[in-house]
């Protein structure tokens, strides 16, 4: 018999992340409650939901307690989440006893794409070459020479989980010389990487280009300071996908003023957006983008994928590959 199933959340969001190809397979192996419910709808849809035994999700997740997960969902043992971080919701489902399936391998393969990109374009020198360039191309290009392009050019991966991971995996055609800045990553994992680990001084000091992919814990908060950024190399790039918070802005400001041909390229910032009156938004040797590393669009349609993938492991009873545990939720993004 097929499971019963419900989709929780927004329906434009849901509609995105599960295209109609998806859908139709979904809808091959689970009896789908009609409506997509929201958080608010639970108590309206409440007592229709009692069979549901798999529910799938995407941003706009609804955050119930656990009192409204045993009430409403009393026999949901698995939930599907087509995104990144499960962290604002996860913790009352666990602690029912629900599996929480994340699709946070498939975001971070387009921001691990837009990372290895802006390494590759930042060793050369291309983010303020291509301003300097309208002003005097002379100018540019002297700026430019002091670049090492992407031959054993030292690059900073601070955090390798999943993105840091994939970026170090997406590098691997450019014979860099990559350092990590990961306490957790065993020795055997770097060798097998091919990284060399190193604290986060040494990797402010020597890498020409850094990327923060650190989880947004409380322990990762403003870990990245002045002491860091004050020894930046003079024509290093640092470069932000993780999120603002950790890093102290006044800092990095500070740095790259102290020395204008250093470079910041950020598509995270704390708060964000970036308020009208920040100086990043005055500062030439920064680049902002506004938070589009993660997936977007036709890239969303991927996190839907592999939850479907993961449901057919479920249906299987095969073990799942993107489970999150209360445990890993310590230090996972
Ligand atoms: N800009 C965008 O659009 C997007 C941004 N992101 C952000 O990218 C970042 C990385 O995401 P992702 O790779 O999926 O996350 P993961 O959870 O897979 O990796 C996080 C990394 O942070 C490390 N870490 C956790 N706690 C600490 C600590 N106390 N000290 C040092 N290191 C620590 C982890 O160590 P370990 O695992 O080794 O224990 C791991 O290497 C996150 O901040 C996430 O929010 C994600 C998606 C889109
Ligand atoms: O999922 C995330 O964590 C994002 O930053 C948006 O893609």
């Amino acid at each position: 018999m097929k499971k019963k199933a419900l989709f929780i959340g927004r329906p434009q969001s849901i509609q995105m992340v599960y295209s109609p190809e998806i859908r139709a397979e979904l809808d091959a192996l689970a009896d789908f409650y009609p409506e997509i419910v929201s958080g608010e709808q639970f108590a309206q849809h409440g007592p229709a939901l009692k069979h549901v035994e798999v529910a799938f999700s995407t941003w706009g997740m609804a955050k119930l307690s656990e009192d409204e997960i045993r009430r409403y969902l009393p026999n949901l043992k698995a939930l599907f989440y087509a995104a990144g971080s499960v962290q604002s919701f996860a913790r009352p489902f666990l602690h029912c006893g629900v599996a929480v399936v994340s699709s946070w391998a498939a975001n971070a393969v387009p921001v691990a794409e837009y990372t290895a990109a802006q390494i590759v374009l930042a060793n050369k020198g291309y983010f303020q070459s291509a301003l300097l360039c309208k002003r005097s191309r002379q100018e540019a290009a002297r700026y430019g020479r002091e670049f090492p392009g992407n031959y054993k050019a030292k690059v900073g991966i601070i955090g390798a989980g999943m993105i840091g991971r994939k970026v170090i995996e997406l590098l691997k055609p450019y014979e860099l010389d990559i350092m990590v800045f990961d306490p957790f990553l065993p020795d055997e994992a770097a060798v097998r990487l091919n990284v060399v680990k190193a604290g986060l001084a040494e990797v402010f000091s020597q890498c020409q280009t850094i990327s923060n992919h650190l989880a947004n814990v409380p322990e990762t908060a403003g870990m990245l300071s002045g002491e860091h950024f004050d020894r930046m190399l003079p024509h290093a790039t640092f470069l932000n996908t993780g999120r603002g918070q950790q890093v102290v802005e006044a800092d990095l400001i500070r740095a790259l003023k102290a020395v204008p041909t250093r470079t910041a390229v950020l598509d995270v910032t704390y708060p964000e957006p970036v308020p009208p009156d920040s100086e990043l938004l005055q500062m030439d040797n920064v680049i902002l983008t506004p938070h589009i590393a993660g997936s977007n669009r036709m890239e969303a349609e991927r996190m839907g994928k592999y939850a479907l993938e993961e449901f057919r492991r479920y249906v299987r009873e095969e073990a799942l590959q993107y489970g999150v545990s209360l445990k890993m939720l310590e230090t996972m993004a």
